[in-house]
């Protein structure tokens, strides 16, 4: 196993580049099959690359296996088989201990929020800053601007147990773009706040992508897909097409002035 995975240097510790992996492809799946513990195979050879810069909706019913497919990225999930890189690096069977600093290029919205409870919503959201040792300055202006741009100001001290769906949803949003990651996955990141909240959390993702971070968005909501000329990964019955986007139609709501800038978003 050990001359599988570049040991070149103890701290710089990746996992191993397969040859041909585009430095391009952000996410690559070849061939992947997944089967939990218990119950039927979800999808099988599914093959798919999120290009660097792209931003695609991943859509399917109930049960279609959208979380599976953001569970391989985020690398909680490993492939029964098949190929998954992250980065170019083969995840598929790396080391745990060698994933941290992949992880540390995502942002991820995970459908069940997953804020620590004891927490504020503007301590959870600095936490990511915190780690990578962004200055208690700049965390301090930065992240109320976040937090209020997400319609939150008034509740920049508010534990997540007093806070409704739609707000906790949107302090995780706030944790998972704050810091810019290379790659945004968001599980149902719209599913708890109205439609004119949603509209201004894809325009937040799509400020996050025009400053490079490629972004995959799960989503039951076909209306809000529609919207947004992006590609859609179609899961249906296991099998994954990918959909190019028709026209755009005319967008309501508010766009970011300042955009995300040096991490942050600017308030409007
Ligand atoms: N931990 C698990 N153990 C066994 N089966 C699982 C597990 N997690 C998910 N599944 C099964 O895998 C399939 C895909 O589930 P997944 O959560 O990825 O779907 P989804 O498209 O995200 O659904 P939803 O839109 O309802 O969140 C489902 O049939 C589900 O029952």
């Amino acid at each position: 196993m050990a001359d599988d995975w570049e040991i070149a240097d103890e701290s710089a510790r990746l996992p191993h580049r397969p040859p041909g992996a585009e430095d391009t492809a952000v996410v690559r799946f070849e061939r992947v099959g997944l089967r939990y513990d218990v119950g039927p195979e979800v999808f099988r050879d599914m093959s798919f690359t999120l290009p660097a810069g792209s931003f695609h909706f991943l859509t399917g019913g109930s049960g279609a296996g959208k979380s599976t497919v953001l569970g391989l990225c985020y690398l909680s999930l490993r492939p029964t088989r098949g190929l998954v890189t992250l980065f170019g690096h083969d995840v598929s069977r790396a080391p745990t201990r060698l994933l941290p600093r992949l992880r540390r290029r995502l942002g991820v919205v995970f459908q069940d929020f997953r804020l620590i409870e004891h927490l504020s919503a503007m301590d959870n959201v600095a936490l990511p800053l915190r780690v990578a040792g962004v200055p208690e300055p700049d965390i301090r202006r930065h992240v109320p601007e976040l937090l209020a741009w997400v319609g939150l100001a008034d509740h920049l001290e508010a534990r997540p147990s007093t806070l409704s769906g739609g707000q906790k949803q949107r302090v995780a949003i706030a944790r998972a773009v704050i810091n810019r990651p290379d790659l945004l996955l968001a599980d149902e990141p719209t599913g708890n706040v109205d439609d004119r909240i949603a509209m201004r959390l894809l325009h937040l993702f799509e400020e996050l992508n025009k400053l490079g971070t490629t972004v995959l968005i799960a989503t039951h909501n076909e209306q809000l897909v529609r919207r947004f000329a992006h590609p859609c990964l179609q899961l249906n019955h296991g099998a994954l097409t990918l959909r190019q986007p028709e026209p755009p139609q005319p967008r309501p709501g508010p766009r970011p002035a300042g955009g995300l800038q040096g991490g942050r978003m600017d308030r409007p």
